[in-house]
């Protein structure tokens, strides 16, 4: 089951894996038409109504596929409106290929004759409100056509490509609202995984593999950014505000996350920490603001001010350059018992996660070391590695992000029918020269921006992705010789050039 959000990533994902969307909408086309041909025989009449979508751009490639059946394509409005290049495309091809096509620019311009199998490719996941015309116009035609199907009489077939037009995929409901008007479909041909509103629907639906890879699901990419875009109309604060909790044996790790946090897009980044290091955590740099706590280290006593401090941000990242003095540990467990909001916890402060009941939304960023000081397991082979992360995140009941060659990130799903379920994804990208102090830093940082944005196991995924391109970047220029701070200015172009 993929949501339409999930399904745009994954689709994202293989264009940058070398399988571009064209080639998907070919194997799609395909797919309907073999859908088409078991529905009719050859010399039937076919009607294939399309939008100016890449829904339609399938149907474009459906009536190539279907020679020896009497095709007829209806583009709703004009050529030069087809709004994807590859529909376009494949829209040039039709014509070139002298397939019978017909325009229709009104609603009045609907007629569909009395064809044996209608293909209804006006919207997909692509759709906004209800039906406009002539769509709207279209769909009570179709619908004219099939007649009652429960009666027996030999109606036309509806075929719905991907979703029937005017219905939300995601809930099977109708996109305009329960009274509008949408296609009723007597099948649904539908690409790469089942859609939770299909199952909703009376048609009989049929999952076709498009070709996508596997590890356009399984790894992160591009896609994994979507979702991620601010709004142009933000005020200062809108972007994320994020409260960096660290420092006091170390100094750079708070300053690093928090430099970080600031080029993955936080509006406003504070750092808590002793004030025996403020003034040093000061000067890395005059983007932060540094609130000191009294003494050289993070202490119980400090834990009204903490969060009081947390209270209003949207992401608290806790544990850089904290150490792991039982002082400051003691801190951890506090914050972390009596928070309600969202967190990443990293370095010393991961090892109190097993031990503390909270409400509070985690992060967790462990390396495998730290990952088995918080009792979870990690094995060679890559799946079963990515197996035991999931089960374990699912026990912890937080987000983990286990750092590695191949970084495993393991959350909670919403799922309309199953409840939440735990996902798993890795990440690849990311260099040797990245076992360089300070990565991850950068990488809590980053996450705890992210996650301002959106969802935490989003925001986990993204971040893994982000950070290992920034750190591509870097070695591309400086080979092993990458130093973290060297990965803060690359995050903007990583998260926000495509
Ligand atoms: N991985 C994927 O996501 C794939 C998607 N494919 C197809 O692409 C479709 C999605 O394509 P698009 O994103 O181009 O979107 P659609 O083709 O679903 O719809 C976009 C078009 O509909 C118009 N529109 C939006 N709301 C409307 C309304 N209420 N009334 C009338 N017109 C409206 C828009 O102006 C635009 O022209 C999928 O449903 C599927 O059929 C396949 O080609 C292959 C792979
Ligand atoms: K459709």
């Amino acid at each position: 089951m993929i949501s339409s959000e999930r399904m745009a990533a994954v689709d994202a994902n293989a264009a940058a894996l070398g399988v571009p969307r064209k080639q998907l909408m070919e194997s799609s086309g395909n797919a309907v038409a073999r859908e088409v041909r078991a529905a009719s025989d050859p010399g039937d009449a076919v009607a294939l109504v399309c939008g100016r979508g890449n829904n339609g751009g399938d149907a474009f490639v459906a009536a190539r596929f279907l020679a020896d059946r009497d095709v007829t394509v209806h583009l709703l409005g004009r050529p030069e409106s087809i709004g994807t290049t590859i529909a376009r495309e494949n829209w040039e091809a039709l014509r070139a290929a002298e397939i019978p096509t017909t325009i229709v620019t009104d609603s009045a311009g609907v007629n569909l004759g009395a064809p044996d199998v209608v293909v209804d490719a006006m919207l997909g996941i692509g759709i906004a409100g209800g039906l406009r015309e002539p769509a709207r116009t279209a769909a009570e035609a179709i619908t004219e056509l099939r007649g009652d199907a429960d009666d027996g009489s030999a109606g036309t077939t509806v075929i719905a490509v991907d979703v029937p037009s005017g219905i939300d995929a995601d809930t099977g409901e109708p996109t305009g609202g329960e009274a509008a008007i949408a296609v009723d479909a007597d099948r649904v041909v539908t690409f790469h995984d089942a859609k939770p509103g299909l199952v909703r629907l009376e048609a009989s639906v049929t999952v076709a593999d498009i070709g996508i890879p596997a590890a356009a699901e399984r790894y992160t990419g591009p896609g994994d950014l979507h979702g991620l875009g601010r709004d142009p109309d933000s005020h200062k604060g809108e972007n994320g505000e994020v409260l960096v909790v660290g420092g006091g044996p170390y100094t750079g790790a708070p300053a690093l996350s928090a430099r970080a946090a600031l080029r993955a897009g936080a509006d406003l980044v504070r750092v808590a920490c002793p004030a025996g290091v403020a003034d040093e955590v000061q000067g890395y740099s005059a983007d932060l603001i540094v609130r000191e706590l009294p003494g050289d280290a993070l202490a119980p006593d400090h834990f009204r001010r903490v969060a009081d401090l947390a209270a209003d941000q949207d992401v608290v990242v806790i544990g850089p350059g904290m150490g792991d003095s039982e002082g400051s540990l003691e801190l951890a467990r506090r914050f972390l018992a009596d928070f309600h909001g969202r967190a990443v916890v990293d370095a010393d402060a991961l090892r109190v996660v097993p031990e503390v009941e909270t409400d509070a939304e985690l992060i967790c960023t462990p390396h495998q070391g730290e990952l088995r000081r918080m009792g979870g397991e990690t094995a060679a082979d890559p799946d079963e590695r990515a197996e035991l992360v999931r089960k374990f995140a699912a026990e912890l009941g937080h987000t983990l992000l286990v750092k590695g060659r191949y970084d495993v990130v393991a959350g909670r799903t919403a799922d309309a029918d199953a409840g939440e379920t735990w996902t798993v994804r890795q990440n690849r990208t990311g260099n040797p020269g990245m076992t360089v102090g300070g990565t991850g830093d950068v990488l809590a940082g980053t996450v705890g921006a992210l996650a301002a944005r959106t969802a935490p196991f989003e925001a986990a995924a993204a971040g893994a992705y982000v950070n290992g391109l920034a750190g591509d970047s870097a070695a591309a220029e400086n080979g092993h010789g990458l130093v973290a701070t060297d990965l803060i200015d690359r995050l903007p172009h990583a998260l926000y050039d495509e």
